[in-house]
């Protein structure tokens, strides 16, 4: 008997490349890095979500820690496959709501190729889905900010993830035009790690990249309101002693300058790819901007002043993508078109 089977109502999960969020009933019960960790002379699983998050970059030779989706998409068949199975454990399936759930709703990049949705689906009802639909990120952003898809509106998403940004336009339940470029979160996080390296001589690990990055990270040299300087250790690969320097944002800005420069040039080639309603309709709504890249410090600002057009953060960021697809769970038939079986 697979795992869902014992769960009591359907649920909607966003598979992502940094986070795995799992919501029922317009609560978002299970919000974990995407990673485990596996003991790899056994090859039992040690720890899922945030706890193998501690584990990582830490690990003595027995244990490894596994990001089982990269760019987006499922890199580790297996491993995916464990995490989903325990993230859904973590739901309270002790509750009556959860008795006879075996339909998942979860959602996928725009730009992932047949055999990758394969591969979610297949996790997925490895993990003991019965029935599993897919649905495409910037459509369950749109949806998770407050958005009704349904309109002959269009409607322009920038959902900056972990390992994929996707730019959609949307109208009538579809994306109209998009582009899905494997330029996110995780290599904000290597610019910042190859930069520290380069002009500091200073070694850090993936986690303290990502510390940089959430707490000063910016796409702009010039901040209103700038974020204090960040106090940072890691390793003086000239003496091999530990260190700590402190950095500012402006550094920030100047070494993730490249990676936003590709999200800049992509976002305009969905708006000249957009048929010319739609783009009335963006020039009127501007764009809308979710995923947790969308909180680096002044993102908002420099993409309004690249393409002249009002651009609103969403308030979070970071849930947009699950609360979208828990909405489509709740109404699979109004949603029929929409979902990818
Ligand atoms: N305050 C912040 N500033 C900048 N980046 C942030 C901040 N908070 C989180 N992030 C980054 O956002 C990314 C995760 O965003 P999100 O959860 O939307 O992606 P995901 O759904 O896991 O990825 P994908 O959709 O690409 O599979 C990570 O790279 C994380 O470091």
């Amino acid at each position: 008997m697979g795992l869902f089977s014992f769960l009591t109502s359907d649920i909607a999960i966003d598979l992502g490349t940094a986070n795995t969020l799992i919501m029922h009933n317009g609560r978002i019960l299970v919000d974990e890095p995407s990673i485990i960790a596996i003991d790899k002379r056994t090859g039992k699983i040690l720890a899922i979500g945030h706890q193998a998050m501690q584990m990582h970059g830490k690990t003595n030779e027995h244990i490894k820690t596994i990001r089982p989706l990269k760019d987006g998409v499922i890199a580790d068949f297996t491993a995916a496959e464990q995490m989903i199975r325990g993230l859904v454990k973590m739901l309270p399936t002790t509750n009556k709501l959860f008795a006879a759930a075996h339909r998942i709703v979860v959602s996928i990049p725009s730009g992932i190729t047949e055999v990758e949705k394969r591969a979610v689906k297949d996790s997925c009802e490895h993990a003991g889905a019965k029935e599993v639909y897919m649905v495409y990120e910037p459509l369950a952003a749109a949806v998770g900010i407050g958005i009704d898809i349904t309109q002959p509106t269009g409607i322009m998403i920038i959902d900056i993830g972990g390992g994929t940004t996707e730019i959609a336009v949307i109208a009538l339940s579809g994306i109209v035009c998009e582009q899905s470029i494997r330029i996110a979160g995780d290599v904000f996080t290597r610019d910042i790690v190859d930069y520290m390296r380069r002009e500091h001589n200073l070694l850090i690990g993936e986690r303290s990249g990502e510390e940089i990055k959430k707490h000063i990270g910016s796409a702009l040299s010039e901040l209103v309101s700038p974020p204090a300087d960040y106090e940072i250790r890691g390793r003086d690969l000239m003496t091999g002693i530990p260190k700590e320097i402190k950095v500012t944002y402006r550094e920030i800005a100047y070494c993730l300058d490249r990676s936003i420069a590709k999200i800049e040039e992509a976002t305009l080639k969905v708006l000249e790819m957009a048929p010319p309603e739609l783009s009335a309709d963006i020039y009127t709504n501007g764009i809308h901007l979710t995923g947790g890249g969308a909180l680096l410090h002044g993102l908002g600002e420099r993409l309004a002043a690249k393409t002249h057009l009002p651009v609103q953060v969403a308030d979070d960021p970071l849930r947009a993508v699950v609360k979208g697809t828990g909405e489509f769970i709740k109404d699979l038939a109004k949603y029929e078109s929409v979902l990818i079986r």
